[in-house]
């Protein structure tokens, strides 16, 4: 099937794809001029998020149903790391002439998808033509207590939720045709269909001092956090690799510890807390000091004891 029909058959069957918001806060959806949510008490927590064709993501190597996949969570894990639950999702698409309507319904079916995934729905969007995909996504959500970056205090850990360069691994393997290498399994997945850590978010909300996710990478990410909290994160090296991460980066022949410290697209949730207090779902690795020497950033312990300081390195859209 190749049809391409007209922009309000599109929203039509948008409209059928998304269906209506369970929810009950969702006041009107998808069909007029903008969606209405029914107000809660507590603070709002908004995110926007782009995908663009080139940049995340290239046609050859992902599912319009994957894109809408990735893009949906992508976007919704920012409301993760402020340990916030996601209230409604509106979504904006940029269509080619060449996207058909079963493509653009296999896009509809993974942003569906997603959105249920983390418990909520997409509300309305907007469809325009250009010259290449892209969707921008925006998340509203709600939190008693939103998690910014700059709590960390130095005596805490830093924890983690979720996988570590296993997506950027699998950008690498899709990219070379051994997705279908069982090795490759859960780095491909981890690529095309990575998860919001809402759940783990919220478990952190009430303990976690700062938070991030993971979306350009470990050491720019975390780095985020210890210069907004003026602090230091030591990462304690032997827990940054998994068997699936050592299989993956074996098979791409890739550096599993700079997949891990740099690679992005993770979405996975780090949080400083207190030692003692560590939430399910999360692992220790590593912790929060005082600068050294004036120095804050990320630095990793050596056998020996000594720091050995990392570049900030990972995604950068302009560098
Ligand atoms: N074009 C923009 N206009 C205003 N604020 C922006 C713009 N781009 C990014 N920001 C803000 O800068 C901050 C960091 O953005 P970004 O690095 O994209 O965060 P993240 O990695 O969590 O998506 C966020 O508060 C974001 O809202
Ligand atoms: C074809 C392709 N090349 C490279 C990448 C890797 N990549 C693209 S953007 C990005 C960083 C994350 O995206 P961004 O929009 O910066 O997320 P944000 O920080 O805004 O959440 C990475 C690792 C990719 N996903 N696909
Ligand atoms: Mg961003």
């Amino acid at each position: 099937m190749t049809a391409r029909s007209s922009e309000r058959a599109r929203i039509d069957m948008l409209a059928r794809v998304f269906g209506t918001d369970g929810s009950g806060r969702t006041i009107v959806g998808i069909g007029d001029d903008a969606a209405v949510i029914a107000p809660g008490r507590e603070p709002l927590v908004w995110t926007l998020d782009a995908q663009v064709e080139g940049i995340h993501f290239r046609r050859d190597l992902v599912s319009m149903a994957d894109l809408g996949y990735r893009a949906t969570m992508a976007a919704a894990s920012d409301l993760a790391a402020m340990g916030a639950s996601p209230l409604g999702i509106l979504a904006g698409l940029v269509l080619p002439a060449y996207v058909t309507d079963e493509d653009l319904r296999a896009i509809a079916e993974g942003q569906h998808e997603a959105a249920e995934e983390v418990g909520t729905q997409i509300i309305g969007g907007n469809l325009a033509r250009g010259q290449e995909i892209s969707i921008t996504t925006t998340v509203l959500g709600e939190t008693p207590r939103p998690l910014g970056r700059s709590g960390a205090k130095p005596g805490e850990v830093v924890a983690i939720a979720g996988p570590l360069g296993l997506s950027a691994a699998g950008l690498v393997l899709i990219g070379r045709g051994r997705e279908h290498e069982a090795d490759a399994a859960p780095a491909v997945r981890a690529y095309r269909r990575p998860l919001a850590r809402i759940t783990a978010g919220l478990a952190a909300r009430d303990v976690a001092s700062a938070a991030i996710d993971v979306s350009d990478g470990l050491t720019r990410d975390v780095g985020h956090v210890a210069r907004a909290s003026g602090v230091l994160v030591v990462l304690d090296r032997s827990t940054l690799l998994t068997p699936e991460l050592e299989r993956a980066a074996a098979l791409a022949e890739a550096d599993p510890y700079q997949l891990a410290l740099e690679g992005g697209e993770d979405y996975a949730v780090v949080v400083t807390v207190p030692e003692d207090r560590v939430p399910a779902g999360f692992k220790r690795i590593g912790r929060v000091v005082p600068p050294q020497d004036g120095k804050i950033g990320i630095a990793v312990e050596q056998t020996n004891g000594t720091l050995a300081w990392l570049d900030e390195r990972g995604y950068d859209h302009f560098g």
